[in-house]
């Protein structure tokens, strides 16, 4: 049975991510569609608190879908893991006549929207988002494709001057909590080892690795998630420096340029596909769910289930990423 969907929110919330314009233009699309009017949420929850809202149509939004970053902004916002900030959220959604919440977000943002939906009667659906790919429940969140590309691309030039001068790399990539940019940008760019915050691995392991390679005299590289367990990655080179004297080490930190660009094809199809179905199964009357993509196909699950569980990584790609190794 469908419901009357007459009236919906959409926020961006949390790390932006390539991809998230996409979700919001066919988020927008689906609702015109559907004959659904949209009112944007400016930088995430903190908007929805502070309402500052906006009308949104699809005019507004030509030239969107091959633009990194979110036009409706977003933030990381304290207020809104507070009671009294979820409240004055719901008061303004009552004002506004907002009948349902689309949240376009990581792991945070769908932590928060749960519980929003459990504490008031408004409608909500999450889109996952996020470069860390770190969301229970998809395949892939949007804007992770996107990043694990830039990656690749930045150490494959890092690789072209570290052969050049015979010099070992430590790569750091974004990934607060979890390994995916790291384990799967470093099978892509053939690293030469992989730490990930999910599998805690000695310095000692890194440098018996290339100890035993005789290694003075050509490239290497190291890719190292930002939550790895080993300490700063300035620290693990300056150790690995002490022991391997005749190496020639330098660091290297990607940093945001892993949050920007134009979003690659997959990440638009991803958007593209999540955003109609969001709408969907708004109409036919499902709140407190999450839309995803398992085994290729579009779905929809419990935002409870998506947020108590962390995505591993696959033993198998772990494997793999060892025998591939150089
Ligand atoms: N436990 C929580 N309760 C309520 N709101 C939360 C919670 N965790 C995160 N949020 C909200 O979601 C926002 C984004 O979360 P964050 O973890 O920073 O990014 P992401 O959604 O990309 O993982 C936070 O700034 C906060 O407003
Ligand atoms: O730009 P900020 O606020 O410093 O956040 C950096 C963090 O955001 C991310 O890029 C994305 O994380 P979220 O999707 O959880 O926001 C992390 O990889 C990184 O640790
Ligand atoms: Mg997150």
């Amino acid at each position: 049975m469908e419901r009357p969907i007459k009236h919906i929110g959409l926020l961006t919330s949390g790390g932006d991510a390539p991809g998230m314009n996409a979700a919001i233009r066919a988020v927008v699309c689906a609702c015109e569609h559907y004959n659904i009017s949209v009112t944007g949420i400016k930088a995430g929850y903190q908007g929805l608190i502070n309402g500052w809202f906006t009308s949104l149509d699809s005019h507004s939004l030509i030239h969107s879908l091959c633009r990194g970053g979110t036009l409706l902004k977003s933030a990381r916002c304290q207020a809104f893991r507070t009671q009294e900030g979820r409240a004055q959220a719901w008061q303004n959604l009552q004002q506004s006549g907002i009948d349902a919440l689309v949240v376009i977000g990581g792991d945070g943002s769908l932590t928060g929207a749960a519980l929003l939906e459990q504490e008031y009667p408004v409608a909500v659906i999450g889109i996952p988002a996020t470069i860390d790919n770190d969301i229970f429940g998809t395949d892939a969140c949007i804007g992770y494709d996107t990043a694990t590309n830039t990656v690749v691309e930045a150490i494959d030039k890092i690789h072209d001057t570290a052969a050049s001068h015979n010099r070992l790399f430590f790569i750091e990539v974004m990934g607060r909590n979890s390994g995916f940019i790291a384990l799967n940008a470093g099978i892509a760019a053939g690293c030469s080892a992989i730490l990930v915050p999910e599998h805690y691995q000695p310095v000692d392991d890194i440098i018996e690795r290339f100890a035993s390679c005789d290694m003075a005299g050509d490239a290497g590289i190291v890719i190292v998630a930002e939550g790895h367990q080993n300490g700063g990655i300035a620290e693990l080179a300056s150790i690995t420096a002490r022991r391997l004297p005749d190496f020639d080490i330098r660091v290297s930190i990607l940093g945001h340029i892993q949050r920007g660009g134009s979003p690659s094809c997959a990440d638009r199809v991803l958007a593209g596909r999540l955003g109609v179905y969001a709408i969907e199964q708004l109409r036919r009357g499902e709140s407190g769910t999450m839309v995803a993509l398992q085994h290729q196909l579009v779905c929809s699950l419990p935002l409870h289930d998506v947020i108590q569980q962390q995505p591993a990584l696959q033993t198998e790609q772990l494997r793999v990423s060892r025998i591939l190794a150089m």
